[in-house]
């Protein structure tokens, strides 16, 4: 008699807050990966995270020690499953130092074009504000960033400071960015493993000289790049913007590969802006893990194939590698089923 041969099936964990959860795992993205073999399970982040399971692969996006800790146990109990991204690694994106630190490291050749990140100067306690040698070589605007980036609401409010004196209101710890002119218009790159794409967004507009002089104080804002515009004079501008021209793909993708590598990172997006004077001339101003991938095109299918890459590329290194307790499924694979 034949023997009936059914394929293995993978589980994808994921640990998500309500909202990222809402918006990540769509019905299309939970379909298309179950039909290629992959069943995503939702985490429970209330319970130890080793009694659940078994899993082949667990994505996350939560913060704090006490998560941290969960997923130190689990990976001491399950080594041979692959866990997106390490905690540690994502760690240096919660604070807006360290996070554009990695942009210095980067090793690409820079030809025609060239990338950087804004001057910059981080703030402690509000002493400094008023310490000439620490806010005296800034050229203004600034835009005044809170130093962590936890997620939080609070975390994503700015301030676009035009004075020197407006800087005495803000509460540190931040960083004080220059800004820099880019047209209005800024490039998020995601990454997910080796796929990039690029996609342009909102921006602040420009603020020329005479706006400069004229404007008094500070404005604040939060989450510029995913809010519409309404105010007629803001509008009319974007509405006057010449379509521009994207950044070389080639040129992103040796920064987003540099940036992967040096991190550890195989999930995150970057924010690139294009000086206005120095037209070949892109800075990095934010890296954001886990970033919204469901505005991407196609991110089922760029999704899915990074899970499957993932449990694949596992299951080819550790053949026998199931996840702790993981004994009532078939484990006979057919690859080719799955493509
Ligand atoms: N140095 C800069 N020069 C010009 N514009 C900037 C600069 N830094 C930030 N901006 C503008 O402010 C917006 C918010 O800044 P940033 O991306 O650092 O914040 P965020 O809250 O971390 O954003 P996200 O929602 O992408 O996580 C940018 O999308 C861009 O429009
Ligand atoms: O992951 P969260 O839901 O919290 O929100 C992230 C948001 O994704 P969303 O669109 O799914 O809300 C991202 O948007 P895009 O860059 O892709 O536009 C970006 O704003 C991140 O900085 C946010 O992460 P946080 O910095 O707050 O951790
Ligand atoms: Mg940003
Ligand atoms: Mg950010």
């Amino acid at each position: 008699m034949a023997e009936i041969i059914t394929p293995r099936r993978f589980v994808v964990g994921y640990a998500l807050a309500p909202k990222k959860q809402q918006s990540f795992i769509q019905p299309s993205l939970v379909g298309l990966a179950r039909e290629r073999g992959i069943d995503l399970v939702a985490i429970d982040a209330s319970r130890r995270l080793a009694d659940q399971g078994p899993f082949d692969c667990v994505i996350h996006k939560l913060y704090g020690e006490d998560w941290k800790a969960q997923l130190e146990d689990f990976a001491a109990r399950n080594p041979s499953v692959p866990i997106v991204d390490p905690p540690l690694a994502i760690e240096r994106l919660h604070n807006r130092i360290s996070m554009l630190q990695v942009v210095s490291e980067l090793e690409i050749p820079q030809v025609r074009e060239t990338i950087g990140i804004p001057s910059q100067v981080v703030i402690y306690d509000s002493g400094a504000l008023s310490n000439s040698g620490v806010v005296g070589a800034l050229h203004f605007p600034v835009i005044a960033k809170p130093l962590v980036a936890d997620g939080s609401a609070k975390s994503h409010k700015m301030s676009l400071v035009f004075h020197r004196d407006a800087l005495l209101k803000l509460k540190p710890p931040l960083v004080l960015q220059e800004f820099v002119n880019h047209g209005g218009v800024i490039f998020k790159v995601y990454v997910v493993g080796d796929y990039v794409q690029c996609v342009k967004r909102k921006s602040l507009p420009d603020v020329s000289e005479e706006k400069l002089e004229c404007s008094e104080g500070s404005v604040t804002f939060s989450q510029v790049s995913n809010m519409t515009t309404q105010d007629p004079t803001e509008v009319e501008y974007y509405m006057h913007l010449n379509e521009p021209e994207m950044p070389p793909m080639s040129f992103l993708t040796e920064i987003a590969r540099g940036l992967r590598q040096t991190m550890g990172l195989r999930l995150f997006n970057f924010d690139v802006i294009r000086d206005v004077k120095i037209g070949n001339r892109y800075l990095v101003i934010d890296i954001n893990y886990f970033p919204g991938y469901a505005k991407m095109p196609s991110y089922e299918k760029i999704l899915t194939d990074f899970f499957w890459n993932i449990v694949y590329e596992n299951k080819e290194q550790d053949p026998g590698g199931l996840a702790v307790g993981d004994n009532d499924k078939e484990s006979k694979v057919l690859v080719g089923n799955h493509r």
